[in-house]
């Protein structure tokens, strides 16, 4: 029943954080990660987990690395996680993922809470653009290319199912958090790499 996609980007020190865990459960009948053309090992850690790994040559941007997800996805329920989180656990998923299997709620959107300052107020402020998230797949009909949406990909899955005015229910990830650009690049790298994310984001905003 469902698929998870996990996309990632230069991601080898974080990614086996959240393969240990997705990998031990039986919830998923696969799980996909889309290595977005990464510069360091991501597709080798990955391909040590028991997970179909597919390598973009050229890095593309969430948006297009999550759209191949999807095309080589094949069940009705999907869920996407990012690579980098923090302190994940498997209740932490099947929190997300029941409302969806229940029909309670056609997706749902998971926010970090008691994690760390940072990442629980970038989300408190934009709750819309978070990377964990589960839905049918069914609900991504008309949904606008992904392809060149880059970081506005998560903005654009929470418009669309707004828009269609479908049940969607927040679910609270108690104490995960994720690694900010700042420590994966520096601060003065990580923040340009921000300015370009908000950059994207607007892009799709004005759209
Ligand atoms: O060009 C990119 C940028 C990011 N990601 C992945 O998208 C997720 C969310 O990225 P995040 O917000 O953590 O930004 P980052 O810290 O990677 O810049 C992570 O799994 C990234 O590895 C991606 O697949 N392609
Ligand atoms: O919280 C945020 O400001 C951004 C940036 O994340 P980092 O501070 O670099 O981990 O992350 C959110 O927005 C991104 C763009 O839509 C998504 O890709 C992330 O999944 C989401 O956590």
């Amino acid at each position: 029943m469902l698929s998870l996609i996990i996309p990632a980007y230069n991601e080898s020190q974080n990614i086996a954080r959240v393969l240990d865990v997705v990998t031990q459960m039986n919830d998923f009948h696969e799980i996909i990660v889309v290595d977005d053309g990464s510069m360091d090992h991501t597709y080798q850690v990955a391909s040590s987990y028991p997970v179909r790994v597919i390598r973009l040559e050229q890095n593309r941007g969430k948006g297009a690395a999550i759209a191949e997800g999807l095309k080589a996805a094949q069940c009705p329920f999907l869920v996407l996680l990012d690579a980098d989180l923090i302190g994940l656990t498997p209740e932490h998923i099947r929190r997300l993922i029941r409302p969806v299997l229940e029909g309670e709620a056609v997706m749902t959107m998971g926010l970090f809470a008691n994690g760390r300052f940072a990442t629980d107020l970038a989300q408190k402020m934009t709750p819309s653009i978070t990377g964990q998230r589960a839905f049918r797949r069914d609900v991504l009909e008309g949904l606008p290319q992904l392809e060149e949406t880059r970081f506005g990909v998560d903005f654009v899955l929470t418009r669309h199912v707004k828009r269609l005015n479908l049940p969607v229910k927040t679910v609270f990830l108690d104490d995960v958090t994720q690694q900010i650009k700042e420590e994966k690049l520096g601060f003065s790298r990580g923040f340009v790499a921000r300015l370009k994310m908000y950059w994207e984001i607007l892009r799709v905003l004005v759209r």
